[in-house]
């Protein structure tokens, strides 16, 4: 059987770590975990027991699965995920569930695919990063208590008063050069909560779905929202979608979120897909 061990993020949405843990004593005897105050501690986690574990299983949100992630790329180590954040993209998208037992059974199974992931000049993604009104939004956010509520609440008072982004593309796909209200790169089909930015995104073709959404007027938000929760979002006069193994471009804004973390990147962009780069327990 896999030798697994748990890296929890006490700061994730549900703040349980404490319930987590009694759970987790009462199915494994004596279980290798670690609460991850930092990525930085996550990263000396992972480093210290690479060796001797098979499965890392992030316990958290969609930036604790990412840092995470990134330090087993391109290694046999395989990811796994017990959901505890707020919007959960990346463990819907891969079917985890919040149920412990069935992740030991997984575990005890043993079986994984290959997914892709992606950089941001260098940056490491695992499912949607963004520029452009979601990058401010995911900022702004972060100064609230967090929540799906305050998501919502946050995006309809920035949105009026935003000023679109300027883009300038690489020569090739000079032709969608513009002014956009966000600009995503999705991996997967979702930012979490079901919202589908992509839905056509595949985790493992080898090709991203950058979503270019212009500034639609306000009364248009509803029918937007109900198309990204329905996965019904398609082109139109409002959004078009790339699909590209990598691209570059220019961007009048620095302000970005990575797998909902917000960053900031300059620009130029480079982004590019590291093709099945992450195994995943499945
Ligand atoms: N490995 C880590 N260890 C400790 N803290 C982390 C780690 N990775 C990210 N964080 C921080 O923990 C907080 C919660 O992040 P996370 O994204 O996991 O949960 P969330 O925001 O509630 O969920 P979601 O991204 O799914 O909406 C953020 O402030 C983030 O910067």
């Amino acid at each position: 059987m896999y030798r697994f061990a748990f890296i929890i993020n006490p700061n994730s949405a549900k703040n349980n770590a404490d319930n987590f843990l009694r759970e987790l004593r009462s199915r494994v005897s004596d279980p290798l975990y670690h609460i991850s105050h930092s990525v930085h501690s996550t990263n000396d986690f992972i480093l210290e027991h690479f060796e001797d574990v098979d499965v890392f299983v992030a316990v958290g949100g969609d930036g604790t699965i990412s840092s995470v992630a990134s330090a087993l790329i391109n290694t046999k180590k395989l990811l796994a995920i017990l959901p505890a954040g707020s919007g959960n993209g990346f463990s819907r998208e891969m079917k985890f569930s919040k149920d412990l037992g069935s992740l030991l059974t997984k575990i005890l199974n043993g079986k994984f695919i290959e997914v892709d992931t992606f950089t941001v000049n260098g940056r490491f993604s695992v499912n949607v990063s963004g520029t452009g009104f979601d990058g401010a939004i995911i900022q702004a956010f972060e100064k609230t208590s967090r929540g799906f509520g305050n998501y919502i609440r946050t995006s309809v008072a920035k949105y009026r008063t935003y000023e679109p982004v300027n883009v300038r593309f690489e020569e090739k796909y000079s032709k969608y050069d513009g002014q956009y209200l966000m600009v995503n790169v999705a991996n997967t089909r979702q930012f979490g909560n079901n919202a589908f930015i992509a839905p056509q995104a595949s985790h493992s073709d080898g090709l991203l779905e950058i979503a270019l959404v212009k500034k639609f007027p306000f009364a248009h938000a509803p029918l937007f929202a109900y198309r990204m929760f329905t996965k019904k979002l398609i082109p139109n006069q409002y959004i078009s979608y790339l699909s590209v193994p990598e691209i570059r471009f220019e961007a009048d804004t620095e302000v970005w979120h990575l797998d909902g973390e917000g960053v900031n990147i300059k620009s130029p962009v480079h982004i590019k897909i590291l093709p099945k780069s992450l195994k995943i327990l499945v």
